[in-house]
Order: C-alpha cells, then sequence, then structure tokens
C-alpha cells in the first residue's frame, strides 16, 4: 500500500486506537451493501444492474484502495480537523478509487458520506443514537454547503438543473434520510424477517430510493425517470415490503423496470451502507 499524502501526513494512531476498528466496519459495510441483491438497477454480486462499466470486482477493488482512507478520516475526526483536511483525504481516496477501478466512479458518493461518518465515529468513541449525523452537521454543516462545487460531477449538474440538494445537503443537514428512512426501515424489516438481513438491507434501500433526492437518478433518468424509480419504490414499501411471502420476485421485477429504464440509484446506495455502518457502530435508540 502506497499511502497518498494526506494520509502519510497523519501519524500513525494519533490519539483513535479506534481508528482500525472503523475502518473495517466502514468496509463491511460497503461489502454488505454489494452484496444485497435484488437492488433495483444497482450492482450486485448477482449481475451490474444498469451498469456497462462496472461488477462486482470493481466495487471490490475499490473498497479494498479506500479502506486506508477511512482510517485516516476517523483520525483526523478524532483530532478535531477542520473540513479542508478531510477535503484533502477525501480527494485522495478518489484518486486511489480511480486507480483502482480504471477511472470508473464507483464509491464517490460513500467516499464523501460514510468518510464524514467515520471523521465523526473518530471523535465519539461510544456515540448514542443519532450523534454522529449530530456531528457531521454541528461541526462540518456550515463549511460542507460552503464548499468549492466541483462544476461537471454530473451530481453537481443535476443540483443545479433541477433544484435538489443532493449529496452535500444530505450530509449538511446530519444525515436525515438515514436515520429517519433508512434505519427505521432496516429494523422494521427485522421484526417482520427475523434472521434475513439480505431482505432487511432490501427493504432499507427501496425505502431510501423512494425518499432520496437522488442526482444519480435525475442524470441518468431526467425527471421522468426520477419520479418513476420514486414511485415504484414508494409502492413497494407500501405494499408491505419484504414482509410480503412474494417480496422477492417484486424486488426482481422493480430491478429488470429499472435496468431497462437504465436507472441506477447511485445516492440510495450510498445512504444503504450508512446507515449499516451507522446501525453497527450507535447505541440503539
Ligand atoms: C460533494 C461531493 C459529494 C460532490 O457532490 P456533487 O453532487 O457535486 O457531485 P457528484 O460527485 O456527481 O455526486 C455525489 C455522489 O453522491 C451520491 N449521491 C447522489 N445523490 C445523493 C443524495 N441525495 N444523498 C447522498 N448521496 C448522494 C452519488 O454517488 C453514488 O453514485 C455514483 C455512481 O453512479 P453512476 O450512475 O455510475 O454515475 P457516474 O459515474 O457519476 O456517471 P455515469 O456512469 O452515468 O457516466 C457513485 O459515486 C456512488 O457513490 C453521487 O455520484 C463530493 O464528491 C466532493 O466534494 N468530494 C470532495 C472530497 C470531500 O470533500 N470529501 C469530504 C470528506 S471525505
Ligand atoms: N451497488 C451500487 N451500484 C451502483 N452504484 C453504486 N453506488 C454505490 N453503490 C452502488
Amino acid at each position: 500500500m502506497n499511502p497518498l499524502p494526506a494520509l502519510a501526513a497523519l501519524p500513525k494512531d494519533a490519539g483513535c486506537p479506534a481508528a482500525d476498528g472503523i475502518a473495517r466496519a466502514a468496509a463491511c459495510a460497503l461489502r454488505l451493501e454489494l452484496e444485497t441483491y435484488p437492488k433495483p438497477g444497482l450492482v450486485s454480486h448477482v449481475d451490474p444492474g444498469s451498469h456497462s462499466d462496472m461488477d462486482a470486482g470493481t466495487f471490490r477493488a475499490s473498497t479494498q484502495a479506500i479502506t486506508p482512507f477511512f482510517r485516516g478520516l476517523a483520525i483526523a475526526g478524532a483530532e478535531g480537523a477542520p473540513m479542508p483536511v478531510l477535503r484533502r483525504i477525501g480527494l485522495d481516496a478518489e484518486a486511489a478509487m480511480r486507480a483502482a477501478t480504471g477511472g470508473v466512479n464507483t464509491h464517490r458518493g460513500a467516499i464523501f458520506g460514510l468518510g464524514l461518518l467515520c471523521a465523526a465515529a473518530g471523535a465519539l468513541p461510544r456515540p448514542a443514537a443519532g450523534a454522529l449525523g449530530g456531528l457531521v452537521r454541528a461541526r462540518y454543516g456550515a463549511a460542507i454547503l460552503a464548499g468549492p462545487v466541483l462544476l461537471h460531477a454530473p451530481g453537481a449538474r443535476a443540483r443545479r438543473r433541477h433544484g435538489v440538494g443532493g449529496a452535500p445537503a444530505e450530509a449538511a443537514a446530519g444525515f436525515p434520510s438515514l436515520y429517519r428512512i433508512g434505519l427505521p426501515a432496516l429494523r422494521r424489516a427485522r421484526q417482520a424477517r427475523p434472521g434475513d438481513e439480505e431482505a432487511a438491507r432490501v427493504e432499507a434501500c427501496l425505502a431510501l430510493i423512494a425518499h432520496v433526492e437522488d442526482t444519480n437518478l435525475l442524470h441518468r433518468g431526467g425527471q421522468d425517470g426520477f419520479v418513476f424509480a420514486r414511485e415504484q419504490a414508494a409502492r413497494f414499501v407500501a405494499a408491505g415490503g419484504v414482509a410480503q411471502p412474494d417480496w422477492r420476485a417484486r424486488a426482481k421485477a422493480l430491478h429488470s423496470a429499472f435496468v431497462a429504464r437504465n436507472l441506477s440509484p447511485g445516492g440510495a446506495a450510498d445512504l444503504l451502507a450508512m446507515t449499516l455502518f451507522v446501525d453497527g457502530i450507535e447505541a440503539a435508540p
């Protein structure tokens, strides 16, 4: 491993003995997100969904490449580092991702959102329910909103064109979609299907698609694709979600409908991974 400049500048464990565990938890959340099927339009261990430039192997390589940066972000968070320091580490992680995937954008949103949550986890050794998102909002929210806009990022274009907040607004507000939608759906589905963790992840994913202002849906499908995806996902959840005996067939049909329209809710996929990370690290409410 050849750490990029911002990582190399960090002391070995710099007052954050939990940093390795935090990075492992982040990597585990990304692997569980990948190993969830059916997720409409998204890449999984079963198929590449709506994507022709990436598959499960690309995501595994990307996860391995970016994991050391989650450790760096946890250490930076423990030291109270300001947003420009986190941003530097995040940009280096994006470079490592591109090197590992041949230039494909697998985890840009996850590096950003999960990275901020790792920084919060570094600062809060035993976080209470809601504490990680609360710390991101309080410590970094204003800087996120005032931060540089990457003019040519597809998400930035979709945000300008459609007037939605996207990834920066979600993070600056302390990840309300994760706490109000993702986590409750995950826990509700565990009650409905005890022991079936994949079903719980599918429920959380569909609930997030129905709710999130996902700039990937807007970028690939325009307003029509965005509305279609959210309505179909909301219908799945309202019909009982994974509590339905035929939930898997319904979710597979939805997956096919998204692939036929080239839709891929990458923002919801990132928020699923963040939901799993927070579920494993924060105390239960
Ligand atoms: C602030 C940044 C996040 C930049 O954000 P911006 O919106 O300006 O631009 P994008 O980088 O295009 O979008 C951000 C990614 O965030 C995910 N996302 C989308 N909507 C939401 C949402 N409502 N809430 C949370 N997250 C959201 C999404 O990422 C996932 O999808 C990507 C793959 O999708 P794909 O369809 O393949 O799209 P592309 O490859 O882009 O195009 P085509 O294939 O169609 O050609 C994948 O990345 C997923 O993770 C959005 O893509 C941030 O990037 C930034 O400023 N970074 C600098 C570093 C930093 O500050 N770090 C902070 C500390 S770590
Ligand atoms: N599984 C997945 N498929 C496509 N885009 C994603 N972005 C994050 N996770 C993803």
